[in-house]
């Protein structure tokens, strides 16, 4: 499928450390897309963190808890800026030409720019913004969507959207381009920067813009990013038809417990921790013992939950499988509820080996009954990978389950994952064919060919 795609290491936090990347998948010779522009660049985002990932991991599997929290830098395509005054000393030096600002790109007066824009945050929602240039969002995850004009971007981690963007501003300066935490506090974290150089007319690119950088909105403002969710849906010469019905439902609350001492994530009161021996070596060999047997809840007590409670129960920690049946269709409703500190945050959904269409978004707890359902957009949903759950409020996608093999839909946000927030789906394992033996080596997976 042609698009922007993202691609990172899954294991043990090694996404955080910078182990991550962006892939574009070029249309097919001859294909026509619904918009065109001069040229393309890639704006891939981040977070980072001066906490190596090793202490970051032992603080969250500690008790007592330690939170990674706030990143100290955002990143633009991998540079970021940090107050150099507060780093110790002799391991910053502000006066090389790498701890510039980095340049986006080059504009050049009357041209459009498609930016295939990318997050990859551990744990930070962005808004992404070129000063006066606003955009025109084309594409999301690879599918199309109904074009629509955004002053700034809202993007989750996992996400990839492609905007156009048009040179038409005073070319006599530079502009700036700038990341900015949403959803949680930024007070800690300077937003990303880098300049759009008009450097046609002989400007310097290094120029920094004449204007003070955009702050960005409100952080906590959930209606305007809600908005934007809301906003988007498939081009209409796109529309990938949606199977009228699902043949199962899937209602996944997600509560911050206290396991044991250990602060985790539960699904509908299932904490995921990874077995050590690969799901897919497991099945295909009989390892009965090696995850749990025993299917995972497809429902919570929805009709008594209060979702502004924290945490219904205490919690399980387990490794258990969603077995859907090969070719069915699936609706998951993702609840959001608050955390320990009663407060609820967004948490970017990611699926694996699938798109999903995104039947909508609701506030408070969702209702199963008719009504409910009735709110969804069943003509021209956009397909999606990953998907945001705003805080207080519900998400719903379909999907259906027709690649063989075992798949993770899990929190986009890296400690969120390890502390447990995710769930794993497996179909129609039985066709997928013989596993090299170059995959054999974790878990009683050693030694196997
Ligand atoms: O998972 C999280 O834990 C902390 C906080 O809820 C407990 O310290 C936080 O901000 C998260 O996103």
């Amino acid at each position: 499928q042609p698009g922007t795609y993202l691609y990172h290491a899954h294991y043990g936090m090694q996404r955080v450390a910078g182990l991550n990347g962006m892939i574009v998948v070029t249309v097919p010779e001859g294909f026509v897309e619904p918009f065109s522009y001069d040229e393309e660049h890639t704006v891939l985002l981040g977070d980072w963190w001066h906490k190596s990932v090793y202490e970051q991991a032992t603080g969250l599997s500690a008790n007592p808890f330690v939170f990674v929290t706030e990143p100290q830098s955002l990143l633009i395509n991998g540079r970021g800026m940090f107050n150099c005054s507060l780093a110790p000393s002799g391991t910053c030096n502000a006066s090389r030409p790498d701890c510039a600002l980095p340049t986006l790109f080059t504009a050049v007066p009357g041209k459009t720019y498609l930016l295939r824009i990318g997050s990859l945050t551990s744990l930070s929602s962005l808004y992404f913004e070129i000063e006066g240039h606003p955009m025109m969002v084309v594409e999301a995850d690879g599918h199309y969507v109904r074009p629509f004009a955004v002053r700034g971007l809202f993007i989750y981690s996992g996400e990839t959207y492609s905007v156009l963007v048009k040179a038409d501003q005073d070319p006599r300066r530079n502009y700036w381009a700038a990341s900015h935490v949403v959803g949680r506090n930024p007070s800690q974290t300077p937003s990303g920067k880098a300049v759009v150089s008009y450097a046609f007319n002989g400007n310097n690119p290094w120029m920094p813009p004449p204007t003070a950088p955009p702050a960005g909105p409100p952080w906590n403002n959930t209606a305007i990013r809600v908005d934007q969710s809301r906003a988007i849906f498939a081009h209409p010469h796109f529309v990938e038809p949606m199977p009228a019905r699902a043949d199962r439902t899937l209602l996944f609350l997600n509560t911050q417990n206290r396991i044991d001492g250990h602060i985790k994530w539960t699904i509908n009161g299932v904490s995921l921790m990874f077995p050590a021996t690969p799901y897919l070596v497991a099945m295909k060999r009989g390892m009965k013992d090696a995850y749990e047997q025993r299917p995972p809840p497809d429902m919570y007590d929805h009709m008594s939950h209060d979702i502004s409670a924290p945490a219904p129960t205490n919690g399980t920690v387990g490794s258990p499988v969603y077995r859907l049946a090969l070719g069915s269709v699936v609706d998951v409703v993702l609840q959001n509820s608050n955390m320990l500190n009663n407060k609820s945050e967004t948490h970017p959904w990611h699926l694996h080996g699938h798109d999903f269409w995104v039947l909508g978004y609701g506030e408070g707890k969702f209702n199963p009954a008719a009504d409910a359902w009735r709110l969804l957009n069943v003509r021209d949903p956009i397909m999606k990978n990953t998907v945001p759950l705003h805080p207080d409020g519900w998400t719903a996608v379909r999907f259906r389950a027709d690649n063989p093999g075992v798949w993770l839909f899990h929190c986009h946000v890296e400690a969120h994952v390890f502390m447990g927030m995710g769930v794993v789906f497996e179909e129609g394992v039985e066709r997928v064919g013989r596993l090299p033996s170059s995959i054999m080596g974790c878990g009683r997976s050693k030694g196997l060919h």
